[in-house]
C-alpha cells in the first residue's frame, strides 16, 4: 500500500506461490494503490471503504458474500484468464459489481500447449527423456515406439478461439480435423482450416485418434466426457484436456485408462488442482499431466496484467469495460 491518491485495488498478495508477480507490481503501482489481503484484514474498517476494484490474479483472492459486504465501493472484479467458472456472477451482480476477464490473449499459448501435450504424449517424450538420462540405460531399444500425430485424426470439442487456433496448428501437421460445437457453425473458419463439423459428439469420439477438449466449463459441459463417451472412443485414442478438469468425469477416466478403454490422456487440468499426491492419475505411464499452464508464458501473462489494468481503469471512470463479462 502506498500512494493514497491512486484508486485502491485489492490483490491477494505479491510474489509467493500464487501472488501477483513482482515484475508486474511496478507497473500496477503506477496506476493503483495496491492493498494486499493481509493489509485489508488488519485494517478492514478503513480500507474496506477505500477499495474500488479487485485484481483477481489466478482466482485469488477468493470472493464471497462476506467480502463483498465489507467493500461498499467495489466497482469491478478484473479476473485473469478466460474461464470465469470460479466466480459467482449472480452474487456479484446483486452487489452491482462488474466483471472482466482476459479472453483472446490466452488463446495462442493454450493452443500451443494443446499441441505440445498431443505431441509429447504420442511420442512418449517424458518416458523417452527418462530413458535417455537414466543411469541404468545401456542401449536405446529400437522397438520403443510411439504413434504419429501427422496425418492422424484430431477431434476438437469446443471450436471457440482456442479450439480454432488448435485447428490452425493441426492443419500444418496435415491432420484430419473434426470438430463439435454447441454454438452455430462458422463455415468460413471451417473451410479455412479444412475442419469437418460433427453434429453429434458421438461421431467425433468414434473417429478421432486424439480428442481435444477446448470448451468453457458451464453447466452444459460439466462432466461432458464420462464412461459412455470414453467407451465410444477408439482403444488407440488419446484424450487431451486444455479446458477445465470438471469437463471430464475423472473417476471414469481413471477406469477407462486402467482398463485400456482408451490408450492415453494428456491433461493440463484436473480436479482438484493439484491432485492429491496418491491419486491414480499420477501413477499411470499412459498419463501426462502439466500444472494448468495453458497461458503460462511471460508475454501472455504481461498482456493479461495490462488488460486487467485497462478494465479497472475503465470501470472506475465509467467507460466501456474491455472484455466485460455479462451475466
Ligand atoms: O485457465 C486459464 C484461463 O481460464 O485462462
Amino acid at each position: 500500500m502506498e500512494d493514497q491518491k491512486l484508486p485502491c485495488v485489492l490483490i491477494d498478495c505479491i510474489g509467493e506461490k500464487h501472488g501477483v508477480y513482482e515484475e508486474h507490481v511496478e507497473f500496477l503501482k503506477e496506476h493503483f494503490c495496491l492493498i494486499t489481503m493481509k493489509e485489508y484484514i488488519e485494517n478492514k474498517k478503513i480500507l474496506g471503504k477505500k477499495i474500488r476494484a479487485i485484481y483477481m490474479w489466478y482466482h485469488k483472492p477468493v470472493i464471497n458474500e462476506e467480502l463483498l459486504q465489507s467493500l461498499p465501493n467495489l466497482k469491478i472484479v478484473a479476473s485473469s484468464g478466460v474461464g470465469i467458472d470460479h466466480l459467482d456472477l449472480n452474487l456479484l451482480s446483486r452487489y452491482g459489481v462488474k466483471v472482466s476477464n482476459t479472453p483472446f490473449i490466452v488463446s495462442t499459448d493454450t493452443a500451443d500447449l494443446g499441441m505440445a501435450l498431443m505431441l509429447a504424449s504420442s511420442r512418449r517424450l517424458v518416458e523417452g527423456y527418462q530413458m535417455a538420462v537414466s543411469p541404468d540405460t545401456e542401449y536405446f531399444p529400437a522397438n520403443w515406439l510411439g504413434d504419429e500425430v501427422s496425418g492422424a485424426t484430431l477431434g476438437i470439442i469446443g471450436m471457440g478461439t482456442i479450439g480454432y487456433k488448435v485447428a490452425e496448428r493441426a492443419k500444418a501437421f496435415e491432420m484430419k480435423i473434426l470438430y463439435h460445437n454447441r454454438k452455430q457453425r462458422n463455415k468460413e473458419e471451417e473451410n479455412a482450416v479444412g475442419a469437418i463439423y460433427c453434429k453429434k459428439i458421438d461421431d467425433l469420439l468414434r473417429q478421432s485418434d486424439f480428442v481435444m477438449l477446448a470448451v468453457n466449463l458451464t453447466p452444459q459441459t460439466h462432466k461432458l466426457i464420462g464412461k459412455r463417451e470414453l467407451q465410444l472412443m477408439k482403444p488407440t485414442a488419446t484424450l487431451i484436456n486444455i479446458s477445465r478438469g470438471l469437463v471430464v468425469e475423472q473417476d471414469d477416466l481413471v477406469e477407462a485408462l486402467q482398463n485400456k478403454v482408451i490408450k492415453a490422456a494428456a491433461l493440463d487440468v484436473t480436479y482438484p488442482e493439484p491432485l492429491p499426491r496418491d491419486h491414480p492419475l499420477l501413477k499411470m505411464e499412459n498419463v501426462l499431466i502439466t500444472p494448468h499452464i495453458g497461458s503460462a508464458t511471460k508475454k501472455t501473462r504481461h498482456l493479461m496484467m495490462e488488460n486487467m489494468t485497462e478494465s479497472i481503469q475503465a470501470a472506475l471512470t465509467s467507460l466501456p469495460i474491455p472484455h466485460e463479462v455479462l451475466l
